[in-house]
């Protein structure tokens, strides 16, 4: 089949708009049909750039990307990859978090997503079928939008934190975005507000739980795994009820991987050993503190609890370092509500005289000590000066980190933390925080989001036709972030810079498929995991197009 100018114009996979060369033109019937000048990636590069600056909001910056993107992804991913750190908090988080609340008023273009309706399953394997169009498959994120961010419940909306983290995977870590898919599973919304407005996009009823949900999960895993058998699947931001027993459901049969429990706590390990690397303390003598023990905390807590017992501890010491504090207080093991996640980390009332006072988190700082504390509780401003300065009084180098997003959920800003305890706090942040000058030093503050870990995670697990990915493979990951930063420089950040996200997405790649081959987990022989990895990259770049076939991989 030979394209047609109207498929060459408007397929963002194949568009090279006004760099189509003469050649192409002539062969493609395109003369005439686009301006004369043919211009160069580099040239459709700086052009965008001066557009895209003279857009005044970041929700005006996001919407102009994604209509490049919309258009033309090699363009796309030539100016996310040139202008990283400046686009991470555009195209991601915080700013994707507006545009999900907004996403039915804004719709214009679907963006290669799947929407798949719990009302309308049959349809399943034929929707995926139609949106891969004979690409190959490697890499899909799947979100049920009900636990976006710290936003909460926005069913068919939450879509583009799929497209979003996709598009971090291709800009970070080179995975060819013609083998992605982003996929929303439309259960319903308990959002009251989404349900009552008519441009709502989603399904029109109340969120299904249960096991016509859990049959609809099935199908839909089931489907895309036969469907696409190399598959690295992705799930994202589903409720505190259900992300958990989705992961424990599939990670013994597929290469399954959920970010907010696994991604987070390979970031948060990686930013406690940068800290503990600055303040030359030991793992085992840690008291940690987790404060919204939902899906991320819990997930967090049983990561780096495993990293006490990997240096040597018993999974009972080990534990006797956790505590976790939710809407109730401090979790105790006679509460009648805790998730099946909490329960390993609940301690004894009788370990406290004050137990029924520890209903808060100043009162469970207060009584405990820790030198660790963790936000993911949604609570903005909860780490309060009176609970800072307390935590600070008991331990020489604090570790803090307000890590729920977007930023007006966080726990705290750096600044008010690094100041609260005269510069002696070791923070990371959910979101991106510009360094803290306090007392003449310039303090980094360490991005601690999954986005610094998935893409690198999720190449180096493809790269090694992994067949699961392993808790030694997430152990791997979380290790090889050690070393990046020089910890001996006055101020220095916990965590890499977002800067450096492409150069240590291949660390990550390179340390995780190394693993993974150690484990024997490859699906095909694997001499050398560096050539496994480079010959799987994706580079934004215009190729020839070829002659007359729709060829499988399509962008080139
Ligand atoms: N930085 C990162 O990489 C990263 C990764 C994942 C999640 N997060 C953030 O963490 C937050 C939580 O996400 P999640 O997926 O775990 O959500 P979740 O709903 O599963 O968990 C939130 C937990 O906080 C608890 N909580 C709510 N109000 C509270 C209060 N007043 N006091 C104490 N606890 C309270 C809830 O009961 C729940 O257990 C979100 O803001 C999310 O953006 C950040
Ligand atoms: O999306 C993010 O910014 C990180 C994380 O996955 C979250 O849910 O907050
Ligand atoms: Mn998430």
């Amino acid at each position: 089949m030979k394209y047609t100018p109207e498929q060459l114009l408007h397929d963002p996979f194949l568009n090279k708009g006004t760099a189509f060369t003469r050649s192409e033109r002539d062969q493609y019937s395109l003369n005439g049909l686009l301006p004369p000048a043919i211009q160069t990636l580099e040239q459709q590069v700086k052009q965008a750039y001066a557009q895209y600056q003279s857009k005044e909001t970041a929700l005006e910056k996001r919407i102009f990307l994604m209509n490049i993107f919309n258009e033309n992804h090699i363009l796309f991913y030539k100016l996310f990859s040139q202008h990283v750190y400046e686009f991470m908090p555009i195209v991601y988080d915080p700013t994707i978090a507006d545009t999900i609340e907004n996403y039915s008023a804004l719709f214009t273009d679907p963006q290669n997503a799947t929407y798949l309706s719990i009302d309308d399953q049959d349809h399943i394997e034929d929707a995926l079928r139609q949106s891969a169009d004979g690409r190959d498959i490697r890499l899909i994120v799947v979100t049920d939008g009900e636990g976006i961010l710290g936003i909460g419940d926005w069913g068919t909306q939450g879509v583009d934190i799929a497209v979003g983290k996709l598009m971090v995977y291709s800009a970070a870590a080179g995975i060819d975005p013609s083998q992605v898919l982003p996929v929303v599973l439309d259960a319903g919304t308990n959002n009251k507000k989404i349900l009552d407005d008519d441009l709502y996009l989603g399904v029109r009823h109340e969120r299904i739980y249960g096991k016509k949900y859990n049959s609809f999960v099935d199908r839909f895993v089931a489907i895309a795994e036969k469907m696409f058998p190399n598959l690295y699947l992705h799930f994202e931001d589903f409720g505190r009820s259900n992300a958990a027993n989705i992961l424990n459901r599939y990670k013994e049969q597929y290469t399954v991987f959920n970010d907010d429990i696994q991604g987070t706590g390979i970031i948060v390990l990686a930013g406690i050993l940068g800290a503990l690397n600055i303040s030359h303390e030991k793992i085992s003598d840690q008291i940690y503190m987790c404060f919204g023990a939902g899906t991320a905390g819990a997930g967090i807590a049983s990561r780096i609890c495993e990293e006490f017992v990997q240096q040597g501890m018993t999974i009972q010491e080990a534990k006797k370092h956790f505590y976790l504090v939710d809407k109730q207080g401090l979790l105790f093991d006679d509460m009648d509500d805790l998730t099946p996640e909490q329960k390993p980390f609940a301690r004894k009332r009788s370990e406290f005289a004050n137990a029924e006072k520890l209903t808060n988190l100043e009162a469970a700082v207060k009584a405990i000590h820790p030198t660790i504390l963790v936000g993911t509780s949604t609570v903005p401003g909860s780490f309060t000066e009176n609970v800072i300065k307390e935590m600070a009084a008991h331990t020489e180098r604090p570790i803090i980190f307000p890590l729920s997003n977007p930023t007006k959920l966080a726990e705290a800003k750096a600044e008010d933390l690094i100041c609260w305890t005269k510069g002696k706090a070791l923070v990371a942040t959910g979101i991106p925080a510009e360094p803290v000058v306090y007392d003449g030093v310039s303090y980094e503050i360490g991005q601690a989001n999954n986005a610094l870990v998935y893409p690198g995670l999720g190449l180096g697990t493809i790269a090694a036709t992994a067949r699961l990915l392993t808790d030694g493979m997430i152990s791997a990951a979380a290790h090889s972030l050690g070393g990046i930063v020089d910890s001996t420089q006055p101020g220095a950040a916990v965590l890499p810079p977002v800067s450096k996200l492409s150069s240590f997405s291949q660390t990550v790649a390179i340390a995780t498929a190394k693993e993974a081959v150690a484990e024997k987990l490859n699906r095909t022989k694997i001499a050398d995991v560096e050539k496994a990895i480079a010959d799987i990259k994706w580079t934004p770049e215009y190729h020839a197009i070829l002659a007359d076939v729709k060829v499988a991989k399509r962008g080139e």
